[in-house]
C-alpha cells in the first residue's frame, strides 16, 4: 500500500443526451447516459496548494467525457466506456478509474441496466 495513491475524485450521476444504440430506431434519437466516475487523484498537494491546477477539475473532466459520448455515438455502452477510460489516462493522467455507463429505461421492466469497468493501477 505504501506509496499507492488511495485517494479519489468523484462524478456522479453525469447526464449525456446522445445517440447510442444498436437498433435502427435508437440511432434516430438521442437517449440519456448517466456516467459515474472514480478516479485516483493525489489530493493532498491541491489540498495544501488550494490551487486548482493540482486538482483533477471535475468539471474539466465533466466537459470532456460529454463531449466524447456526444462526438462518438456509439452502439454499445462498451464502446462508449473504453473511450472514456482512454481519454482520461490519456488527456488527464488519471492513473486508475472506476467507471459506470447507465442506460436508465432502456429496458422498461429495469430501474436501470449499465456497465462497469476498472482500469489502471493505483500503485
Ligand atoms: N452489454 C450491452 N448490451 C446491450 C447494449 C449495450 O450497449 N451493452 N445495448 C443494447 C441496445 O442498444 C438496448 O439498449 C436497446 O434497448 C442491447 N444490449
Amino acid at each position: 500500500m505504501a506509496n499507492g495513491v488511495w485517494d479519489t475524485v468523484l462524478i456522479e450521476g453525469l447526464a449525456v443526451e446522445t445517440v447510442i444504440g444498436v437498433y435502427d430506431w435508437e440511432r434516430k434519437i438521442t437517449q440519456r447516459v448517466l456516467v459515474d466516475l472514480e478516479m485516483a487523484w493525489n489530493n493532498s498537494i491541491p489540498g495544501g496548494s488550494d490551487d486548482v491546477a493540482d486538482a483533477l477539475d471535475y468539471a474539466a473532466v465533466s466537459e470532456r467525457v460529454s463531449a466524447c459520448l456526444k462526438t462518438l455515438e456509439p452502439q454499445l455502452l462498451e464502446t462508449g466506456a473504453e473511450a472514456i477510460a482512454n481519454l482520461l489516462q490519456s488527456e488527464f493522467g488519471v492513473r486508475w478509474l472506476k467507471l459506470t455507463l447507465n442506460k436508465p429505461g432502456a429496458v422498461p421492466s429495469a430501474r436501470s441496466v449499465g456497465v462497469r469497468i476498472e482500469r489502471g493501477s493505483r500503485t
